[in-house]
């Protein structure tokens, strides 16, 4: 999506939420200064890595935290032959992929995902591709250091060396990333999107799942309808294995 219609969706976010752009950009400066000092991956330099160390693909599975994503993970496993596709996970999602034993190599997180997990994932050898916005200054500032293979993206204006590839929440933020990669086939696990969530999404509720509180309803709204923006507008196959 270029930026000029991403700005139409934006504005309509920040409205939606109450969210403040001010907010989003001093999160982007913190973030792109400590990226200058710390390192970072550009675009290519990201892409040139993580297909060389993986094998070049068109193939990309984006994982989601909705409820199936276990019962997904599982069946891929048994029916996909992983080693073709470039494995992108979805923050919290990166948790139940390593109970499952699979390393994702792409992680899109805005660093509230189980932090424990994120590291791990990075030290066995995950690419990040790690958000700022309004309500994740702290986060950003405490663990951005702690991670290596580091590409940053903003949802507001680029500036400085972050990205925008259009996407808000870390799920479709990772869809609009593999696009920004080339990808023809993009298969979706644990996209449930809905009103249920998931341990991996919100790691303090009681069991494996519970109901959506509103804003995470509304934010799962926007996720979905971004989803269907690429199906309509990108030259990708989307398959989502909750509809099958
Ligand atoms: N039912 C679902 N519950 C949670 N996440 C879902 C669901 N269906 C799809 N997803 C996707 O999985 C992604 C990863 O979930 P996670 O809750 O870790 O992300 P998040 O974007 O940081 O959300 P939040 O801002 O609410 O913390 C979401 O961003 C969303 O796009
Ligand atoms: N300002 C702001 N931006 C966001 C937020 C959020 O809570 N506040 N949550 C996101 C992940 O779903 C993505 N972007
Ligand atoms: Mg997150």
């Amino acid at each position: 999506m270029d930026i000029n219609e991403w700005e139409e969706w934006y504005e309509e976010i920040l409205n939606t939420f109450g969210f403040r752009r001010e907010d989003d950009e001093k999160t982007a400066d913190l973030l792109d200064e400590i990226l200058a000092d710390h390192g970072f991956l550009t675009i290519d330099e990201f892409y040139d890595e993580i297909m060389l160390k993986k094998g070049y693909t068109d193939k990309f599975i984006v994982f989601g935290a909705g409820p199936s994503l276990k019962e997904h993970i599982r069946f891929l496993k048994e029916n996909y032959d992983l080693s073709k596709y470039m494995l992108v996970s979805a923050d919290g999602a990166t948790t139940a992929l390593l109970e499952e034993d699979v390393v994702p190599d792409i992680v899109a997180t805005d660093l509230d995902g189980k932090m424990s997990d994120l590291l791990t994932a990075n030290s066995l050898g995950s690419y990040f591709v790690i958000h700022a916005h309004g309500n994740n200054e702290e986060l950003i500032d405490l663990w951005t250091t702690s991670f290596n293979k580091i590409l940053g993206t903003t949802q507001s204006v680029p500036v400085g060396n972050l990205y925008n590839f259009g996407g808000f929440t870390d799920g479709d933020r990772a869809m609009f990333f593999v696009v920004e990669l080339g990808a023809k086939e993009m298969v979706l696990a644990g996209m449930d999107f809905g009103t249920v969530v998931t341990k991996y999404s919100r790691p303090n509720i009681e069991g494996e799942t519970g109901p959506a509180d509103e804003i995470k309803t509304k934010k799962l709204i926007f996720a979905e309808r971004l989803l269907n923006w690429i199906r309509e507008n990108e030259d990708v196959e989307v398959i989502n294995l909750i509809d099958s």
